[in-house]
């Protein structure tokens, strides 16, 4: 397993510090297959996981969100069939805090279960 995947979130205050350029560049290599997008100026994580229909999408989706309240950090996400496109970003900080990253690699151990 991913070794981010097995950390939990610290608690994000707004004046927690975005990660910097060297962080991300370390942190983004450790979720090789999630993105990089920035919307309205703020930097997000993104990724699309592909499903056999939109059953099997809302599976993950409610998995997903179990996983979001167990650490009270949420994401975005657009359920579509076939498809779910899951977006990580600190809304407190408007951008990525190392949290992001843990809750990237958690959400890719979901299909690991
Ligand atoms: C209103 C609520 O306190 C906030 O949305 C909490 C909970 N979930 C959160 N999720 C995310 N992604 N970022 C936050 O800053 C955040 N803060």
């Amino acid at each position: 397993m991913n070794k981010l995947a097995s950390m939990t979130c610290e608690a994000c205050q707004a004046d927690a510090p975005k990660v910097t350029e060297h962080e991300l560049a370390e942190l983004i290599r450790l979720i090789p297959d999630w993105g990089v997008e920035v919307r309205d100026g703020i930097m997000q994580l993104e990724r699309v996981y592909k499903f056999k229909n939109f059953k099997l999408a809302m599976v993950f989706t409610n998995q997903l969100a179990e996983l979001a309240e167990s650490e009270f950090h949420h994401p975005g996400i657009l359920t579509e069939w076939g498809k779910v496109t899951v977006t990580w970003w600190s809304h407190s900080i408007k951008g990525l805090h190392r949290n992001d990253f843990i809750m990237a690699a958690k959400t890719d151990a979901l299909l690991d279960s």
